[in-house]
C-alpha cells in the first residue's frame, strides 16, 4: 500500500502537532505515513501584521491546497485556526482528544496575572486575549507580538516583555509546560473556539477505505461536540477569528443522554464591557446549542462589541 501523506506547516508547533496525528496514523494502519511541509506566506515572513495577508486563513489555504491538488492526502491544523466555512472538496474527517483548552501566562520571576507590577508589559497577537486582560488589569500595556510559541517565551525570558499569553495546548505539545507560571481558569480567561483541538481534513471523495476508518477511530466524540458547540456560536456571531469571541464547552453524561455545556463571551476591545452566557443542551443538538447561545449574547448587546473590534 502507498504511503498516508500528511500536509503540514513547517513551524515546530505545527510539525509537532502533525507527527502527532501521523503517530496515530500509523498505530491504525500498517502503513508508512510521512509528512509533506508546506510553507506559508505568513510563516515567512513573521513580522508582517496578519491582517495583511488575509488573516490567519492564509496558514490553513496552503496545507488544505496540497491535499486538493493531490500533493497530500490529509490535512492537519489548530482548530482553533480554521474559519467556521466549510473548505470545498474537503472534510473534517476527525477531530482527535483535546488537549487542555485554556490560556496560561509564561511571565518573568514566576509572575502571574494578579502579581505582575503596575504598567508591565503583556504581548499578545489575540484581540479576545487583549480584551480578557485589560478587563482583569486594565493597567497592563498589552503589545502586539507575533512569532511562533519559542519566539514568544523568548521575548519574557530576554526581558524584552514582562510575560506573554498563550494556549496551554502547544505549550504541551512543545513540551514546553516549564515555562508556565500562571493556568488562567476560564472565567478569566475564556478560550478560543476550538482552542486545544486538532483538525484533521480528507479529500471529500478520498476512497481509501483503511485510510477513512483509520481517521474515523482517530475522531474523540466528546471533543467534536465541545467544538461544533463553539464553533456554531462563533459561525453564528458572525465574528472572525480575529474578534474579541472566547468559547468553552464541555460535555458530560452517558453516551445516549451526554450533554454539552457551552459558556461564551463577547469582550470590547478595552475589556470594559463583558457579555458572558452559558446554556446547556443535548450533546446531539450541539449546532444548536451554539446557535441559541449566539442569539441570548446578540440579545445581551454583543453586536456592537463583535462589530466594533473587527478589523
Ligand atoms: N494562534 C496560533 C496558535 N494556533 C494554535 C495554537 C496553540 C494550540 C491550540 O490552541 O490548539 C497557537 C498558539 C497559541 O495560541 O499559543
Amino acid at each position: 500500500m502507498s504511503a498516508v501523506r500528511v500536509a503540514t506547516r513547517a513551524s515546530l508547533l505545527a510539525r509537532t502537532q502533525s507527527g502527532i496525528v501521523a503517530d496515530a496514523l500509523r498505530a491504525r494502519l500498517d502503513r508508512e505515513v510521512v509528512l509533506v511541509e508546506v510553507s506559508t506566506r505568513g510563516d515567512v515572513d513573521q513580522t508582517t501584521p496578519l491582517a495583511s495577508f488575509g488573516g490567519v486563513g492564509v496558514f490553513v489555504s496552503a496545507v488544505r491546497d496540497a491535499v486538493l491538488r493531490g500533493d497530500a492526502d490529509v490535512a492537519v491544523h489548530s482548530l482553533k485556526d480554521l474559519p467556521t466555512a466549510p473548505a470545498e472538496g474537503l472534510r473534517l474527517a476527525a477531530v482527535p482528544p483535546r488537549e487542555d483548552a485554556r490560556d496560561v501566562l509564561v511571565a518573568r520571576d514566576g509572575g502571574t496575572v494578579a502579581t505582575l507590577p503596575a504598567g508591565a508589559s503583556v504581548g499578545t497577537g489575540s484581540p479576545r486575549r487583549a480584551a480578557q486582560l485589560r478587563a482583569l488589569r486594565p493597567d497592563l500595556h498589552v503589545v502586539p507580538v507575533r512569532g511562533n510559541v519559542d519566539t514568544r517565551v523568548r521575548k519574557v525570558v530576554d526581558g524584552e516583555l514582562d510575560a506573554v499569553v498563550l494556549a496551554h495546548a502547544g505549550l504541551a505539545r512543545l513540551d514546553r509546560l516549564d515555562a508556565v507560571t500562571e493556568v488562567l481558569e476560564t472565567d478569566q480567561m475564556l478560550p478560543a473556539p476550538g482552542q486545544g483541538a486538532l483538525a484533521v481534513e480528507c479529500r471529500d471523495v478520498e476512497d481509501d477505505a483503511a485510510l477513512l476508518d483509520a481517521l474515523r477511530d482517530l475522531d474523540d466524540d466528546a471533543t467534536r461536540v465541545a467544538v461544533t458547540a463553539e464553533r456554531s456560536l462563533l459561525a453564528a456571531l458572525e465574528a472572525g477569528c480575529s474578534a474579541p469571541v472566547g468559547a468553552h464547552a464541555t460535555v458530560s453524561g452517558a453516551p445516549g443522554e451526554a450533554v454539552v455545556h457551552l459558556t461564551g463571551a463577547v469582550v470590547s476591545d478595552d475589556g470594559r464591557v463583558q457579555v458572558r452566557k452559558s446554556v446547556t443542551g443535548p450533546a446531539g443538538d450541539a449546532e444548536q446549542v451554539g446557535r441559541s447561545l449566539a442569539a441570548d449574547l446578540l440579545a445581551a448587546g454583543a453586536p456592537g462589541l463583535v462589530n466594533g473590534t473587527r478589523p
